[in-house]
């Protein structure tokens, strides 16, 4: 294994039931980069995620994390090792005040390094410190993604998931999501992302991967592929890779 590949899937196959969704996956990613996961509906790419935090267990082939590998790890187990999953949609306590859910957050580190670090990830927050002690349901759906994200950072994580972060989220609070984003990657976390909004993500992204039907059909420098003349069509409206992998420029492994 390379020194600098923190997340390596290796012919991975992983689905619901009988049902698989991941189909001879492999693909490596650099430690402290932001990797965009791309691909239509269905294609797979939150299903990367669940397998990564041991949601779902491969019924074929490896995940690694730093060489070691992880596949059908526990979720305990892989928080202990510094992987944490920020899941789409509203994951809070909503009935519960900001401070509790931060708590909660780091169980499994004991009260008082949570206590401790609680502090610190409120700089990141202003707006969100402010109302510590508010229901978490009381903030906005900004607020609430943010305190979803620190209450991630409270583990101080080596590896970031994070699944359609900018959902309901007014623009600038997007840019604000996806600054922090970029901070961690710069501080060593290594992020990996799936978001729909493709132009905005790929530029805070050093790659791109995109799934088709649970296959790599593309992972490339996210520059480039900005600069590619048919990145409108094959990403943007409709959201999904047009025609079949055949259409899409060569895979590039990073
Ligand atoms: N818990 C589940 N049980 C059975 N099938 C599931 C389950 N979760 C997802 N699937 C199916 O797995 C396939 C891949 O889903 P996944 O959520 O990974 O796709 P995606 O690329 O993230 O799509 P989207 O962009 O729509 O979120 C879909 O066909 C979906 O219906």
């Amino acid at each position: 294994m390379a020194d600098d590949i923190c997340i390596e899937f290796d012919d991975v196959v992983a689905g619901y039931k009988d049902f698989m969704i991941l189909n001879n996956l492999s693909f490596k990613i650099k430690r402290g980069s932001i990797t965009l996961l791309l691909g239509p509906n269905g294609a797979g790419k939150s299903t990367v995620l669940k397998t990564l935090f041991g949601l779902l267990k491969p019924r074929q082939g490896r995940v690694l994390l730093d060489g070691e590998d992880i596949s059908g790890a526990t979720q305990k187990a892989l928080l202990a090792k510094g992987v944490a999953f920020v899941p789409q949609g509203r994951n809070l306590f909503g009935q519960l005040t900001v401070f509790q859910n931060l708590e909660l957050g780091g169980i499994t580190l004991g009260t008082k390094t949570t206590h401790e670090r609680i502090p610190e990830v409120l700089e990141l927050f202003p707006g969100v410190k402010e109302r510590l002690h508010s229901q978490a349901s009381a903030l906005s759906g900004g607020e609430q993604k943010q305190l979803e994200v620190g209450r991630a950072l409270l583990l101080r994580p080596k590896v970031l998931l994070i699944d359609e972060p900018s959902i309901g989220l007014s623009p600038l609070v997007v840019q604000d999501v996806f600054k922090l984003l970029k901070k961690l990657a710069s501080q060593g976390t290594t992020v990996l992302m799936v978001e729909q909004n493709v132009k905005s993500a790929l530029k805070i992204s050093d790659d791109a991967i995109a799934l088709e039907s649970g296959q790599l059909v593309l992972h490339k420098p996210a520059a480039e592929l900005l600069a590619d003349p048919n990145i409108e069509r094959l990403f943007l409206g409709g959201g999904h890779v047009s025609g079949s992998a055949h259409a899409l420029p060569a895979t590039t492994e990073s």
